[in-house]
């Protein structure tokens, strides 16, 4: 295990360095496992690298750490403003700090970006010991490897147990994922907007965006990383963002906000465009520059094929194994998720006990958009202490190398 400090858009560090005592909160690291890392599919990766972000202070016993868990898209800069590697601030940059919902003056947060990324992670995108490029090379991955690879990340940083797992989405499959494969290591999970398993018409979404990259003549078959710039599968990225991206809002929502009107100054009579034609296009050509059409097409494999009942005798059978405290939330206006899905997880699993439903026009992102009512929610699992002591009094230094 080697770790270091870097950010996606610069070269990596020789491995070496770490964090120390009094770091500055929201620093970035990595941290990198030697192989074989063994694989669902029955393959391996030589080698693991995964980047991620803490804020706070591990407490001397470990027992204030809180693992954070991104969507899709989504990376390790879950909070702290917009900086060099990072065009925007945290995605949930309102609930982590001090004071918030998840209060950095006594919790520990730790958010890796998953395995099969793009923002420091290994992926497709990663190049190999020979130096040459995963890409069209890189195996399949399932929600369980990047767990698996999450939990190595645990080992490193003396994490026996999380006091929680957080996550939405994407995140919220690798939480429950995380609560049914290693319960006596989730102390108690928030699961948001994120079913049990991806159905039929989640799979169909998933796979129209896969093949919109694929049909890109730019994808070459996956091997278009070494590829002259510009070159690549930025048109079928693009599209694959547009489809999402409607799944992720509201028939209603884009209904009000655009209905039929034009772009200013374009008509759609003469080859212009609709307002939300331009919507999507803005969304589209914000991912294209920061995002990686491989990592697309392994998360969203990764995405399809989960399912926490899988060789587990059924959904209703794993779910039973994950007793802790648990809180599984929906999304009423969510049309890819929908809540119906997510309130059968919750009456399944034992510590939870109803579905929470947070309201929002704003359909899926709104475990992005709605941070008081997930603050609430976040507030209701890791209630503040009667007591508070003093905050940054106990805390200790995280190991600089592990065994
Ligand atoms: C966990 C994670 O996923 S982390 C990664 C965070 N997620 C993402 O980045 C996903 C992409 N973004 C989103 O999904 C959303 O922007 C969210 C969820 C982050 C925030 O949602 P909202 O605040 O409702 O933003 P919204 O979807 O309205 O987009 C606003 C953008 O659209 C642009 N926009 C709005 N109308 C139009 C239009 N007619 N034509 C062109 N652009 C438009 C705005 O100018 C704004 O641009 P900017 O983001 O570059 O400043
Ligand atoms: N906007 C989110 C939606 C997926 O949950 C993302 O891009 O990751």
């Amino acid at each position: 295990m080697n770790r270091g400090t870097t950010s996606p858009a610069l070269p990596l560090p020789p491995a070496a360095g770490g964090r120390r005592e009094g770091d500055p909160p929201g620093r970035r690291s990595w941290a990198a496992f030697d192989g074989p890392f063994g694989l669902e599919s029955g393959t391996d990766l030589p080698d693991v690298r995964l980047a991620y972000e803490t804020w706070g202070h591990l407490a001397p016993d470990g027992a204030n750490a809180v693992l954070v868990l991104h969507a899709l898209t989504g990376d390790s800069h879950a909070a702290g403003p917009a900086g060099p590697g990072h065009p925007s601030a945290g995605w949930w940059d309102a609930l982590i700090g001090p004071g918030r919902a998840l209060d950095t003056d006594r919790w520990f947060v730790v958010a890796p970006n998953v395995l099969g990324g793009c923002q420091g992670s290994t992926g497709p995108s990663s190049r190999r010991s020979d130096g040459t490029r995963w890409g069209a090379a890189f195996p399949r991955l399932t929600v369980r490897d990047q767990v698996a690879a999450e939990a190595r990340l645990a080992d490193c940083l003396g994490i026996g147990r999380w006091a929680a797992v957080i996550g939405g989405s994407m995140g919220g499959m690798r939480a429950l994922e995380w609560a049914v494969s290693r319960p006596g290591r989730t102390g108690s999970l928030l699961v948001l907007a994120a079913p049990a398993a991806s159905t039929a018409e989640q799979i169909a979404w998933g796979s129209m965006q896969i093949a919109a990259i694929r049909n890109d003549p730019g994808w070459q078959g996956g091997r278009y990383h070494d590829a002259p710039p510009g070159s690549g599968p930025h048109r079928g990225l693009g599209l694959a963002r547009r489809i999402a991206h409607v799944t992720y809002r509201s028939e209603a929502e884009l209904d009000t906000r655009f209905g039929r009107r034009a772009q200013p100054g374009e008509l759609p009579a003469r080859g212009g465009r609709y307002q939300v034609e331009s919507y999507l296009d803005h969304h589209a050509d914000k991912l294209v520059r920061r995002f990686d059409a491989g990592s697309y097409v392994v998360l969203t494999q990764a995405m399809n094929a989960h399912d926490v009942g899988r060789g587990r005798g059924g959904t209703a059978r794993a779910l039973r194994r994950a007793g802790m405290p648990a809180l599984i939330a929906g999304i009423d206006s969510d049309r890819l998720y929908p809540p119906a899905q997510q309130a059968e997880a919750a009456a399944l699993l034992p510590g939870a006990d109803h579905l929470r439903v947070i309201e929002s026009p704003y359909g899926h992102d709104g475990f992005l958009i709605e941070t008081e009512q997930v603050g609430a929610l976040v507030r209701e699992l890791l209630p503040p202490p009667h007591r508070p002591g003093p905050p940054g009094t106990d805390r200790r230094p995280l190991p600089l190398e592990c065994p």
